[in-house]
């Protein structure tokens, strides 16, 4: 379904990607993990195109979307991304920034996207909130709205970029239970996280991300418990003995 190849990114001169690999099959969910600063966040950005690459390819679906004559909101149609900040407008009904994408960027029609929309909103549990504003909902509803306006359109790749980091920690349960659900009912998804107890519990496989390239990636069981390379081995002894494994 993804598949990026030899990927390279700067910024200003300053190399944050270098020669990354990775790929994702149809229904499965790869766990990013890795420093902050590793290159997680910037990895996404380049498989939605909000980043150009330098170089090397992104495949979606055997197609290089990097090929300059593909256009980005092409893409980014199929390809839905989730943030830490939840970016909701906030003069807008719930109901209203679900629906926003389907009408205006895909032209379906009112009635026809707002029933989309509650059927995702339900999905996330979230229908009986249709007509709040974002700002009369808890972060985690909000994030889960989030997450309804990015699958509203259908997309055939998720991407979530430390969608939990700026959740009250009691919060980020629900948010963490609604991306197993959706790996559940066979999202493909690639999910940036610091949440090392979903990358090892849910994830179907994990990359580790170190000097802006892949140092690792492999099922949780491997990774997790037998790693090979050494700055895997490093990070994973730091986060256990920060009591975060
Ligand atoms: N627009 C930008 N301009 C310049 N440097 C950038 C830009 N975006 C990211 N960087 C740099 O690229 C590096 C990788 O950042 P990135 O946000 O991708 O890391 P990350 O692994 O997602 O970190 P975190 O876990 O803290 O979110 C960092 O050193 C960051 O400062």
């Amino acid at each position: 379904m993804l598949e990026v190849d030899r990927l390279r990114k700067s910024y200003g001169g300053r190399v944050v990607l270098s020669d990354l690999s990775l790929s994702v099959a149809s229904h499965r969910c790869l766990a990013l993990i890795g420093a902050s600063g590793s290159g997680k966040s910037t990895l996404l950005r380049c498989i939605n195109l909000l980043e150009t690459v330098d170089d090397g390819t992104v495949r979606l679906e055997g197609r290089d979307i990097t090929d300059p004559r593909v256009r980005p909101d092409e893409v980014r149609a199929r390809v839905g991304i989730v943030f830490q900040a939840f970016n909701l407008f906030p003069h807008m009904s719930v109901l209203d920034n679900v629906t926003l994408a389907p009408r205006r960027v895909h032209g379906v029609p009112r009635p026809a996207a707002e029933e989309q929309a509650l059927a995702m909103l339900d999905r996330v549990g979230l229908a009986s909130r249709a007509r709040a504003r974002p700002d009369e909902l808890s972060g985690g509803q909000q994030q889960r709205v989030a997450i309804a306006r990015a699958l509203v359109t259908n997309p055939v790749l998720m991407l979530f970029d430390e969608v939990t980091s700026a959740l009250d920690p009691e919060l980020v349960g629900e948010v963490l239970s609604l991306l197993a659900e959706l790996k559940a009912d066979g999202t493909t998804m690639v999910v940036a996280t610091h949440e090392m107890g979903f990358a090892r519990q849910v994830a179907d496989e994990v990359a580790f991300l170190a000097d802006g390239t892949v140092a690792e990636q492999g099922p949780p069981e491997q990774l997790f418990t037998d790693p090979v390379d050494p700055r895997t081995q490093r990070f994973l002894r730091r986060i256990i003995e920060a009591g975060r494994l």
